[in-house]
């Protein structure tokens, strides 16, 4: 067989995928290599940061894909303006006026939409994508052909002016639905109405379509208000046998297929027999902590600052008709401090964080509250590892790594450290 990654075009005829804008793009740093051999450069990342931390057959393989192509079911566009079209030369015109022609109408400008070139503003056409959900992606592109046919401006960064400036795209890996969230600079959306109507005759299978609004010049994409222009305003989707209800401003995980194996994973890793009290920290929408409430945790208690995913949080409880849950919109900080000093008391903490990990005071807390386990989801090993030498500094023994693959072919690295109390020691 060629070697994959060094001969693109023995690559395409072994079968084998090729990304032609990996190059330009930069997000997917291995997309154009072998697989397997970027699952043991995370294996090796891993190793190396736990390695002192716990025996050497506490750190497992990562679980990779088996069909690591289309994975992303969030897909983000950016709308800019590209370059004028070139105007064609003036004809000659004779002095009986032949040559001449009618003015031509100014040529509209191109409007570009993709991704951002790795850590620039440079909008690279990706629409060929390895990684992104194929009909998400083909929402992008027919909302840029909506957006050339209705005249919309596209935002322009510096001046702050134009129209559309993002769309994002979330896709239902189990429904099939799809939740467009179009990002404007300015509450106005004449026509909005029938924007939709043709967004959805073009691309059947999007189920709701919402407005944000986003008038700051900023690179944060999403704005404070939103209304919803078409369909209920959410998607529902499956996870591990629950269904999930997935709004515009909610975290959801970008790879539903990995998030299943990620959080059967988790949930073996806590030991859950029927008995124990679970916070689940970080908790989004409350996926991770609903499998728990439903595979064997006695009450959970999850808490995230952002309301809509509380919001969406409770309904996703009540329609999968889990009692033994409450979620809180609170700082997972103050809430471990306050839980801490109120003397409640929990059997497993199941936390989440972003990437920059746990605070130390969330950290303090936690130890001062003492789950018999503590099992913890990161997308940055990184930041895992400081939080995780806290905990084992504080009472706790690293006894399990389990890395997940979910964003093949890019460096990122989700893992899973499972804390166990040690025992006191005697005087
Ligand atoms: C990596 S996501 C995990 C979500 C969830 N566990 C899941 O699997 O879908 C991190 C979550 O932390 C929340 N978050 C970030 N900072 C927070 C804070 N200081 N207090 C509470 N929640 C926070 C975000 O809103 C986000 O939902």
């Amino acid at each position: 067989m060629p070697a994959p990654g060094k001969d693109y075009a023995a690559m395409l005829s072994a079968g084998l995928k090729f990304c032609p804008h990996a190059r330009e793009c930069g997000a997917c740093q291995t997309v154009n290599e072998p697989y397997e051999e970027s699952l043991l450069a995370k294996d090796e990342a891993v190793y190396g940061l736990f390695h002192a931390l716990a025996e050497p057959d506490a750190i497992e393989p990562i679980i990779g894909m088996d069909d690591p192509f289309y994975y992303r079911n969030k897909v983000i566009s950016p709308f800019a303006a590209g370059k004028r079209k070139k105007a064609p030369a003036p004809a000659k015109i004779g002095k009986d006026g032949r040559g001449a022609k009618r003015p031509q109408k100014a040529e509209p400008r191109e409007i570009l939409c993709g991704m951002y070139a790795q850590g620039s503003h440079r909008i690279v056409d990706t629409r060929h994508c390895l990684v992104e959900n194929e009909q998400a992606k083909a929402v992008v592109y027919a909302v840029r052909d909506l957006m050339r046919r209705w005249s919309i401006a596209p935002y322009d960064e510096d001046a702050g002016t134009g129209f559309l400036r993002h769309v994002v795209v979330r896709a239902g890996h189990k429904s099939g639905e799809v939740l467009v969230t179009l990002v404007t600079n300015d509450e106005a959306f004449p026509s909005s109405r029938s924007f939709c109507r043709e967004l959805v005759r073009l691309c059947p299978y999007v189920t709701t379509v919402v407005q944000n609004v986003n008038t700051r010049q900023t690179n944060v994409v999403l704005g404070q208000a939103e209304r919803v222009l078409y369909g209920p305003g959410f998607i529902l989707d499956e996870l591990c046998g629950l269904s999930f209800r997935v709004s515009s401003r909610s975290f959801y995980q970008v790879n539903a297929r990995q998030t299943e194996v990620l959080y059967d994973t988790a949930i073996s890793l806590a030991g859950l027999d029927g008995t124990q009290t679970v916070i689940d920290a970080y908790c989004g929408t409350g996926t991770i902590g609903l499998v728990a409430a439903k595979r064997g945790a006695a009450r959970v208690i999850g808490v995230d600052n952002v309301e809509s995913s509380i919001r969406d949080a409770r309904e996703n409880a009540r329609h999968n008709g889990a009692e033994n849950v409450r979620f809180e919109v609170a700082d997972a900080d103050e809430f471990m401090v306050a839980m801490a000093k109120s003397g409640e008391t929990a059997d497993v903490l199941l936390m989440d964080p972003p990437r920059a990990g746990a605070s130390e005071a969330f950290l303090r807390a936690a130890a001062l509250l003492g789950p018999s386990r503590v099992v913890y989801i990161s997308c940055n090993p990184k930041t895992q590892v400081r939080d995780v030498k806290y905990l084992v500094d504080h009472g706790y023994r690293l006894e399990k790594v389990q890395p997940v693959d979910m964003f093949p072919h890019t460096g990122h690295i989700e893992s899973i450290a499972l804390l166990q109390k040690a025992p006191a020691k005697a005087d």
